[in-house]
């Protein structure tokens, strides 16, 4: 059994990791970390963990502390915050996957640009693997520090590299549109995510300026070994939940709905997670699970491909554990399927 320290248990993405964990064979979790002092149990901060986590409270440790009691550690924080957190615990032998962004961007000076804060660590910038497993593995595997990728930037690139990569689509002039649900923007409150807000309401948000811009970049022009620039615009959704991503690009000579699809197919085989389905996804056929649902078409000169994903689980948690997994050697699916 590992011992596990979780930072941010009482958000959003802590609490669909511990139901994770709860039912990991190799994972005990043996700290909740919090900046709450007056020590609530995890139950009572989640309800729905009753029975299943009631011993835990949250607590405020310092690392010191953190680092007797856990040999392993979940970043649920937002960014800045967290890249402090995940070097002083790295400094404490512990390994750590960082779900926020600070750890994502290989260049220093684009993460300052767009996350308009000075990195609390640029020490490990474009040293630490990104945790996408479908892209990374290797990497991953053996990693005392790995960057969770952006739930957005998932969406995006699991549909696009492999047709990037066999050279089925340009690499300019993509084009992606999101649509998320209210619980990516996290458990506390604000006024856009209100209920008279967000119900019944469709809007696009960060047009030209969201922070996932410069990741889906970077890691499409990895993959395609050629820099390219993304138009990415994501939306809220009425929905507690969910990503749904349509990416339009142009396709290279006369790559045809079937080439585009098998392409797809042959990249993923012998991916535990991402499916190539032949009707378009809804989030629904994905939600609380780690799936990855992919559909592409030729449309009227335009490759078109939609991806859907569950934002807190293959866009988040789900995504955690399997870097988990690789991280410790564990089987990838562990507590996943
Ligand atoms: N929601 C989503 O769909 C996704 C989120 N992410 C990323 O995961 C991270 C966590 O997101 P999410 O769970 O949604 O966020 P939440 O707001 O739901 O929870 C974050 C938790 O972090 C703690 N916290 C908040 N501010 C600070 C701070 N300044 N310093 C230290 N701790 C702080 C709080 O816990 P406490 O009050 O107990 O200290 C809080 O509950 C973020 O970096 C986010 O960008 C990534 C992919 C998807
Ligand atoms: C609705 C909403 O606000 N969604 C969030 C989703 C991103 C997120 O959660 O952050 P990561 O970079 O860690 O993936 C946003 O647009 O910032």
């Amino acid at each position: 059994m590992v011992r596990v320290a979780v930072y941010g248990a009482s958000g959003y993405t802590g609490l669909e990791l511990l139901r994770l964990l709860a039912r990991h064979p190799e994972a005990e979790v043996t700290a909740l970390v919090s900046r709450q002092e007056d020590r609530p149990s995890i139950a009572e901060v989640h309800p729905s963990l009753r029975g299943v986590l009631d011993g835990l409270c949250l607590e405020s440790l310092s690392p010191d502390e953190v680092a007797e009691r856990a040999d392993f550690a979940f970043a649920c924080l937002p960014h800045a915050a967290s890249a402090e957190t995940c070097a002083a615990l790295l400094g404490r032998g512990l390994k750590v996957v960082d779900l926020s962004a600070d750890y994502r961007l290989t260049d220093r000076a684009v993460y300052e640009q767009w996350y308009g804060v000075t990195h609390p660590d640029p020490e490990r910038i474009g040293k630490t693997p990104y945790g996408l497993p479908e892209l990374y593995r290797d990497a991953i595997r053996g990693a005392s520090l790995v960057a969770n990728p952006g739930c957005y930037p998932t969406s995006a690139i699991l549909p696009l590299a492999p047709l990037l990569k066999a050279g089925l689509i340009a690499p300019a002039g993509i084009v992606v549109d999101s649509a998320t649900g209210v619980s990516g923007g996290g458990r506390t409150p604000k006024p856009v995510f209100h209920f008279p807000e967000a119900n019944e309401s469709y809007m696009a948000y960060g047009v030209g300026t969201h922070r996932h811009m410069p990741e889906i970049d970077q890691v499409l022009g990895d993959a395609c070994g050629a820099d390219l620039e993304v138009v990415f615009t994501p939306h809220l959704a009425p929905m507690d939940r969910g990503i749904l991503s349509t990416c339009y690009a142009d396709p290279v000579g006369d790559a045809s709905s079937e080439a585009l699809t098998a392409a797809l197919r042959e990249a993923y085989a012998d991916e535990p997670f991402v499916t190539v389905v032949d009707a378009s996804p809804s989030t629904k056929h994905v939600a609380h699970t780690n799936r990855v649902q992919i559909f592409a078409k030729r449309v009227r000169g335009k490759a078109v491909v939609v991806c859907a994903i569950d934002n807190l689980i293959k866009g988040a948690s789900g995504a955690a554990v399997q870097n988990f997994n690789l991280m410790q050697g564990y089987a990838e699916t562990t507590a996943l399927d």
